[in-house]
């Protein structure tokens, strides 16, 4: 099973990966974390690197093949990445942030003014979310608005939707007070 856990850059996928990862283990065996940028970089699953935006355009033929090779359908897999939505997920985990709040965390990163904005700008037009719809069936996707939350509470919100199986999105909208930002 394929848990993908995606978002916006900065939005505290990795952070809650991890956790999640932990905390399932001690559940079931078979759970693998992987980090997609870690395994795309260290395995050469892109096409190209891009040099300004310090990214990978990534070969998903290639990525999925990876992805066949090295999980069974045993695993219980939480793939950690901002396309992991794209990667024929079981169920999806959208992670969203208040983009102030993304601008703050990714401005530590010292990323590039370019890059902070593209990613600013992809929080506030939902772009994570609306992938996800547009690539899966609906009743997939959990929906989590992480602002005001500890990554704890965010791992038992995740952990009761895989035991309940409650889809939700819908709920976020950050265009009315944020519009600003994309000026
Ligand atoms: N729920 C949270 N509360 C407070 N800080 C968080 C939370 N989740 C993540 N962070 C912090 O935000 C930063 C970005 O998190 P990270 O997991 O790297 O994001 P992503 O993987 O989505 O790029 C890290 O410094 C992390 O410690």
């Amino acid at each position: 099973m394929r848990i993908a856990i995606t978002g916006t850059p900065g939005v505290g996928k990795t952070t809650v990966s991890k956790n999640l990862f932990e905390k399932l283990i001690n559940l079931e065996n078979n759970v693998k974390n992987i980090n997609i940028t870690e395994i795309v970089s260290k395995n050469q699953l892109y096409i190209e690197k891009d040099d300004e935006m310090n990214s990978y355009v990534i070969d998903f033929p290639k990525l999925n093949n990876f992805l066949e090779l090295n999980t069974t359908c045993e695993d219980l897999i939480i793939l950690d990445g901002h396309v992991s939505h794209l990667l024929n997920p079981d169920c999806i985990i959208v992670l969203r942030l208040n983009p102030e709040r993304i601008f703050d965390r990714l401005s530590l990163r010292n990323y590039s003014e370019k890059k902070i904005k593209e990613n600013v700008e992809a929080e506030i037009l939902d772009v994570c979310l609306v992938e996800s719809i547009e690539n899966n069936v609906e009743s997939k996707i959990f929906e989590i608005d992480c602002t005001e939350k500890s990554v704890l509470d965010i791992c038992n919100i995740i952990i009761s939707f895989l035991e309940h199986n409650t889809p939700k999105y819908g709920n976020v909208s950050w265009l009315e007070d944020y519009f600003y930002m994309l000026e």
